[in-house]
């Protein structure tokens, strides 16, 4: 099983990705992204989601029309760990091909 990160290691790692923020409660890193339109956001979380079955590695998230609100955390370890940094990244990747915009 994936070990946690600890508290440096997730500081190292949040400073790398683009607006994610830790949720202790939670114990995910979380982002939500507003696209264009509704095409655009689902057409984003089509890639995110091919890319989380490659992974075997899945978001918890919800769309509202062009709003997506994204938690990443690894249930199996109970916490944050490399799977979910390597996600964040795919995510960030695919977030910015969409054009996608921070929340206002
Ligand atoms: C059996 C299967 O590998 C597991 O249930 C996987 C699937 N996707 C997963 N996704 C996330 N985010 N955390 C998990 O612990 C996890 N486990």
């Amino acid at each position: 099983m994936a070990k946690t990160l600890d508290d440096d290691a997730r500081t190292a790692a949040l400073a790398e990705l683009d607006g994610w923020a830790w949720d202790a409660g939670r114990k995910a890193i979380t982002r939500t992204l507003l696209f264009a339109d509704f095409n655009a956001a689902f057409g984003f979380m089509t890639r995110v989601a091919l890319a989380a079955e490659r992974a075997d590695h899945h978001p918890d998230w919800s769309n509202v029309w062009n709003r997506v609100e994204i938690a990443l955390t690894t249930h199996d370890a109970g916490g944050l760990t490399n799977k979910d940094i390597a996600l964040a990244e795919a995510i960030d990747g695919y977030a910015r091909l969409a054009g996608c915009r921070a929340p206002d």
